[in-house]
């Protein structure tokens, strides 16, 4: 695996290193001791996977709150998806500043997202699927969203969104909170 930085303080995104041979390709997608290596969570209590029928389909952006914060590897499966994080650390030098990658069945990158970030993507075409690790157990109640419309954010999404759960479209701005993210 090869770990790139990205411009988000803690997130990488990593590629994989495929041995080919006549029968096609071996790969690691996680390996405890290369992450520990570089710094990165490397115990996993859930793998997730979702399957969107309709291009432009938005999942997010999505977090869970301390202590319940996740570090997430993600990886698409079928189709392509433009991933999009966002800092949600007071502290970090990069709050509030966001990322887009394109993860796709080909292009061999998944994404590392730390705990303390917003995750969301965006489908690029019909029948996507992806998949993911958590490191944390999912909660309701620690649950939240910021909006994908937040003008704040200043997220340019690639194609008109045409999908989206009503959970995501009544997510609060962050002009609206009250206190802290994160
Ligand atoms: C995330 C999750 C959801 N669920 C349930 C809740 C609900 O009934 C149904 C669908 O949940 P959601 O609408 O939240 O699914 P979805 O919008 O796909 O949620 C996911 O979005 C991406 C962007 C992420 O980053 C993930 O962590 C996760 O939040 O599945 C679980 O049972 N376990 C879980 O871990």
């Amino acid at each position: 695996m090869k770990f790139h930085s990205t411009t988000l303080n803690d997130a990488w995104l990593i590629e994989l290193e495929p041995r080919g041979d006549q029968r096609g390709y071996f790969a690691r997608t996680m390996c405890q001791e290369e992450f520990e290596k570089h710094g990165l969570i490397n115990r996993f209590v859930q793998q997730n996977t979702s399957f969107s029928a309709q291009r432009g389909t938005l999942r997010g952006l999505h977090y869970q709150t301390p202590p319940y914060g996740e570090a997430k590897l993600v990886r698409c499966l079928r189709g392509a998806i433009v991933d999009v994080i966002v800092d949600i650390r007071k502290g970090s030098s990069t709050y509030l500043q966001h990322q887009m990658f394109e993860l796709t069945d080909r292009n061999m990158y998944q994404l590392y997202v730390p705990p303390g970030f917003a995750h969301s993507f965006q489908t690029l075409n019909d029948n996507v699927e992806v998949s993911y690790l958590v490191s944390t157990a999912y909660n309701p109640e620690a649950e939240r969203g910021l909006n994908y419309r937040d003008e704040q954010l200043g997220i340019d999404w690639p194609i008109p969104v045409t999908v989206v759960s009503e959970k995501d479209s009544s997510w609060p701005l962050i002009s609206e909170h009250t206190q802290p993210l994160y």
